[in-house]
């Protein structure tokens, strides 16, 4: 790997990118950065969680002409917490040499934006929507961009977002660089490539396997009706830091969070239905840590990047292999190991073994968790805590207390009855989740190197199931995710 320094990046960009605590490229920031910086456009692919948010921000900021008070590089992307985040990281990137970059997105009081665009950011993040909006009520010109990046490129076809984005690059002047980026890339992305780029350079940085190896990877068979009790024992066993659900439908995310509260987990909901200050105040409770488990929709499947994230559980199968590329993404990111559980009903056995093929990544079976492992999982964290109180010492004021105590009690009988105030046991209040009907197995896909031949994927009229598989409409059709404004 190269450092920073060899890139011959400007001063500013070093100091800022070392105050991040990069100390070396990511392989993508290796080859991207480069190619980019002499002007290139380029569709980069790499895995999830290494670093292709820096593999643009860093070109871009690095060519942004400080002294020009227009809007120069535009970033889409297609949810509106992505938005923000990337706004987050250019900020970063662009601290020193004092480059402003405004996230601009739907669901956020139009006026405020309007009244934020007057600083005079040189760089935008947008959702394609908000930012069309812009566009019409003439609020952001585009005459001085000259980069324009796709994050999470193949989602924002998924979404259908295809024509936005036509529209988008037809106000921006032809001689820019445009650069396009994901995890996954499937066949309709490269057609997309060929109409907008310019003689594009392919980076890919994938190693045999789509998914990151230090995400260890499993699944278990479950009947619907025992989801729910499954998870809530791997949640005792494996005691997350912090960890995401992720299921199928709104109503889904709903039912489930509720019903992890009722049994005592720190939980909390994001879908395209709710509120933006909800959205946002969920977002920061979880990344605070006042949140333990974050149930979720799709929407948060793409590009999120919170650190702690230790688990990822697939309360149901995702749609897609893509959709399940990327939400085992969320955990085992910059270097950081992760475990990633689906819970997979009888009937979506052959749904799980095409994203194996498509993966090529074998995902391992494991039993179901027994309540007995799940009351050890949860003594294992009492005796922890237990043994962290005894090392950081300063018990005198207990000790006489214990002495007395001893007087009466054996030992063996104190220390259990201890144990037991300060174990969370099993939960098993009652819950009730709506059904869902399992996804139909689909036969793999022939032909790999791409993901699916079709534009639309499953996503669209032409998923297995058709469009009245499920009551809870599917998060992927709904307007969220930054297409209501
Ligand atoms: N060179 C680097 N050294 C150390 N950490 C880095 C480096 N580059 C990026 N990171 C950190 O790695 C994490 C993941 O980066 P990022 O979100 O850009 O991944 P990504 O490739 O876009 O993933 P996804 O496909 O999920 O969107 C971030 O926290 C980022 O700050
Ligand atoms: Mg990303």
């Amino acid at each position: 790997m190269l450092t920073f320094n060899e890139l011959g990046l400007s001063d500013p960009l070093i100091r800022a990118i070392s105050e991040m605590g990069f100390e070396e490229t990511t392989p993508i920031q290796e080859r991207t950065i480069p190619a980019a910086l002499r002007g290139r456009d380029l569709v980069g692919q790499a895995q999830t969680g290494t670093g292709k948010t820096a593999a643009f921000g860093i070109p871009m900021i690095e060519q942004i002409n400080i002294e020009n008070e227009q809007i120069q590089g535009i970033v889409l992307t297609p949810t509106r917490e992505l938005a923000v985040q990337v706004a987050e990281e250019l900020n970063r990137i662009g601290q020193f040499k004092r480059i402003r970059t405004l996230p601009i997105y739907g669901g956020q009081e139009i006026t405020r934006q309007i009244r934020a665009l007057k600083q005079r950011p040189q760089i935008i993040v947008a959702t394609p929507g908000r930012l069309m909006d812009h566009m019409r009520r003439r609020t952001i010109r585009l005459q001085g961009v000259s980069m324009v990046v796709l994050d999470e490129a193949d989602e924002m076809l998924n979404m259908g977002f295809v024509e936005d984005v036509e529209t988008i690059l037809v106000e921006v002047p032809g001689e820019r660089q445009t650069l396009l980026f994901s995890a996954t890339m499937p066949g309709p992305v490269r057609s997309l490539a060929q109409r907008f780029l310019k003689n594009p350079e392919y980076i890919q940085v994938q190693s045999r396997e789509v998914t990151v190896p230090l995400i260890q990877q499993m699944y278990m068979e479950v009947q619907e009706k025992q989801k729910f009790d499954v998870l809530s024992r791997l949640l005792d066993i494996h005691s997350p830091d912090l960890a995401i659900v992720f299921g199928r439908t709104k109503r889904r995310v709903d039912e489930l969070f509720e019903a992890l509260n009722k049994r005592g987990y720190s939980a909390e909901g994001i879908h395209g239905d709710l509120t933006q200050a909800r959205r946002d105040s969920v977002m920061r409770k979880f990344r605070e840590g006042t949140i333990e488990v974050l149930v979720a929709t799709d929407v948060a499947a793409r590009g999120l990047d919170i650190s702690g994230v230790t688990h990822v559980y697939n309360f149901d199968i995702p749609q897609d292999p893509e959709s399940y590329v990327h939400r085992i993404g969320r955990t085992g990111r910059a270097g950081n190991t992760g475990m990633a559980v689906t819970l997979v009903t009888p009937r979506e056995l052959g749904h799980l073994r095409s994203i194996e093929a498509i993966t090529k990544r074998k995902i391992d079976r494991h039993p179901v968790p027994t309540i007995k492992e799940a009351i050890e999982g949860q003594q294992r964290i009492t005796v922890d805590k237990l043994l962290r109180v005894i090392e950081e010492g300063e018990l005198q004021y207990y000790k006489g207390l214990a002495e007395d105590l001893l007087l009466d009690n054996d030992s063996v009988t104190l220390v259990s009855a201890a144990l037991k105030m300060l174990t969370r046991e099993s939960d098993k209040t009652p819950v009730k989740l709506t059904e869902e009907a399992p996804l139909r197995a689909k036969k793999p896909l022939k032909g790999q190197g791409g993901y699916r031949k079709d534009g639309r994927g499953q996503r669209g009229s032409d998923r297995p199931g058709g469009k009245g598989r499920v009551k809870g409409r599917s998060e992927r059709h709904g307007a969220l995710t930054g297409r209501i404004h």
